[in-house]
């Protein structure tokens, strides 16, 4: 078959990049050459775009973005809506979650694709470590994803690349997988909405040595500093700065947010954890 493989995610905290890398290592194990795309780095987005229309209708886009507050991120939705029209390509979407809900992120990926006309190969959402939970002892979705996910995820790629047509592939109707109600719900609440009701971050002055590494560690690139650090409009609440100052000098305080999580993970009791659509 003909396929020609770009694989393009956004992982701040790591997971999304760590099943990226398992479909990467699968496609090359099945012999095809694979162009990859961090947009949360600040890698030119040009020669992964060239490739894609390069490509044309052999495109098959593995796009990979974690779930904030029941949505893809940002970065993710917006490169998708400045792609190109890609009539006859073919989309595979995949999303992690920390085990509150995995939202209706995967709809929204797949439904944007397809307004592009790209035909969905398949999809995948794949548990994965809370990643606002890294002060907890027991984290949700702790120890995921693990080498069982792993191996749905390589089953998935030997699923696609047998196929011999890669427009028989999953209805969107698939990935709507939450009742109703709760798809409502989720459709109203943005992350932009939602961000208004996180944790505040204030700078300790005393503390930050203004070392850049906040900055440096930002997938969205929204920290400038005034002498010291401050966050602009395209944060997306990640938490990195707050993770990764090794001066802990951005302080936020994460003790609500656990039960709020933990709430919503007992409200929703999704299952399955991790699912392939094929
Ligand atoms: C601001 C924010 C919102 C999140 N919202 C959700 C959510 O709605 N449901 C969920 O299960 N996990 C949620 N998570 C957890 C992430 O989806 C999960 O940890 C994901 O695997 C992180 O991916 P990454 O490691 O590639 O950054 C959220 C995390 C953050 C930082």
């Amino acid at each position: 078959m003909a396929l020609k493989p770009v694989i393009i995610y956004c992982s701040p905290a790591g997971t999304t990049r760590h099943v990226a890398d398992v479909f990467e290592d699968s496609l090359k194990r099945s012999g095809f050459d694979v162009f990859v795309l961090d947009l949360g780095t600040r890698q030119n987005h040009d020669p992964v775009l060239s490739k894609i229309k390069e490509a044309d209708q052999d495109l098959c886009l593995f796009i990979g973005s974690p779930v904030y507050v029941s949505h893809a991120l940002p970065p993710v939705m917006n490169f998708i809506s400045n792609l190109p029209e890609l009539n006859g390509a073919s989309a595979v979407p995949f999303v992690t979650w920390g085990g509150a809900s995995s939202g209706i992120a995967l709809y929204e990926m797949g439904k944007a694709l397809k307004e592009k006309g790209f035909d969905l190969a398949g999809a995948a959402k794949v548990i994965a470590v809370h990643c606002m939970m890294w002060r907890s002892d027991n984290p949700l979705g702790q120890g995921r994803p693990n080498s069982e996910d792993d191996n749905m995820i390589q089953n998935l790629v030997s699923q696609i690349c047998e196929k011999t047509d890669l427009k028989q592939g999953i209805d969107l109707s698939v990935l709507a997988y939450q009742t109703k109600a709760a798809h409502a719900e989720m459709e109203k609440v943005s992350l932009e909405k939602a961000k208004g009701h996180m944790p505040k971050r204030e700078i300790d002055e005393n503390l930050c040595t203004q070392c850049n590494i906040c900055s440096d560690v930002c997938p969205a690139d929204a920290i400038s500093f005034s002498p010291y650090p401050e966050f602009g409009s395209q944060c997306i609440s990640c938490f990195n700065c707050v993770k990764q100052c090794p001066e802990q000098a951005i302080i936020a305080d994460l003790s609500q947010l656990e039960g709020r999580i933990r709430q919503r993970s007992e409200q929703f009791k999704e299952q399955p954890l991790s699912c392939i659509y094929i």
